[in-house]
């Protein structure tokens, strides 16, 4: 695992944009997009970089990690709207080439085990990038979740309802229900980047990197990837070992 801690959000997006860059750059690529805010930096310095400097998604597609149960796709904060407004129509990544499970799907869990075999008929994810919640998710995948799960419905914690409220207008708009990719899924991919900004992450970043392997804290399966990068800022790295803060 590669742990970068840098001293401010800017330089985060500008390292964690360096690793997508390098598999953009590469070839056909199959990237694994998150939502949340933690991400958008990074792809703000994609898409400068779309403009500036001439990278081309033209040969990328992606899946996205996860969606809410029971939101139009019209809806703002669908995440099938949210990575369109952030990322995906500033740049040459064709829309239909970017996937993501459908929160309105009339038998949800069909709809899951349907976007399951999609990445894994694609060939499954190269990069994914990943956020984690401040209960330590990652997708949507809550505490006792199952580390071997895959795609599935899932239910919000209260926890993560309350932190996603500040996207929504009340916490009573914020849905109940989600179709994540499970953790074996998430596993799958080729490599994990985790980026990790703000004092709120600092302690669920800690329990993933340090702590024991458990469903109580979904992110901790990282540790058995092998190929792990984490990029955070020092707030979010303010509860990390010296080790990894000396190696920064
Ligand atoms: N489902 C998303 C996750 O994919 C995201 O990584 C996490 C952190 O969100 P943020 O980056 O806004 O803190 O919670 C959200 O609910």
């Amino acid at each position: 695992m590669e742990i970068r801690i840098e001293a401010h959000v800017a330089h985060v997006a500008v390292s964690a944009a360096d690793v997508l860059e390098s598999y953009i750059r590469s070839g056909p690529v199959t990237l694994g997009l998150a939502t949340g805010s933690t991400p958008v930096p990074t792809y703000r310095e994609l898409i400068r970089r779309h403009r500036e400097e001439g990278l081309s998604f033209a040969r990328s597609r992606a899946f996205l990690l996860d969606e809410y149960v029971g939101l139009a796709r019209s809806h703002p904060e669908s995440y099938y709207s949210v990575i369109r407004s952030e990322f995906v129509s500033h740049v040459d990544l064709a829309d239909t080439a970017v996937q993501s499970p459908a929160g309105q799907a009339t038998d949800p869990e069909q709809e899951a085990a349907r976007y399951e075999a999609a990445i894994r008929s694609a060939g499954g994810v190269d990069i994914q990038v990943l956020g984690i919640g401040s209960n330590g998710h990652i997708g949507f995948n809550e505490p006792g979740e199952h580390l071997d799960s895959r795609t599935h419905v899932g239910l919000l914690a209260e926890q993560t309802r309350t932190d996603n409220a500040r996207f929504f207008e009340s916490i009573d708009d914020v849905p109940r229900r989600c179709i994540t990719q499970g953790l074996g899924t998430i596993r799958e991919a080729r490599h994990l980047l985790l980026i990790a900004t703000g004092a709120a992450k600092a302690e669920a970043l800690a329990a993933a990197l340090h702590g024991p392997i458990t469903s109580d804290c979904p992110a901790s399966v990282l540790q058995l990837h092998e190929n792990v990068t984490v990029i955070a800022d020092k707030a979010a790295a303010s509860r990390l070992q010296r080790a990894d803060c000396g190696a920064a």
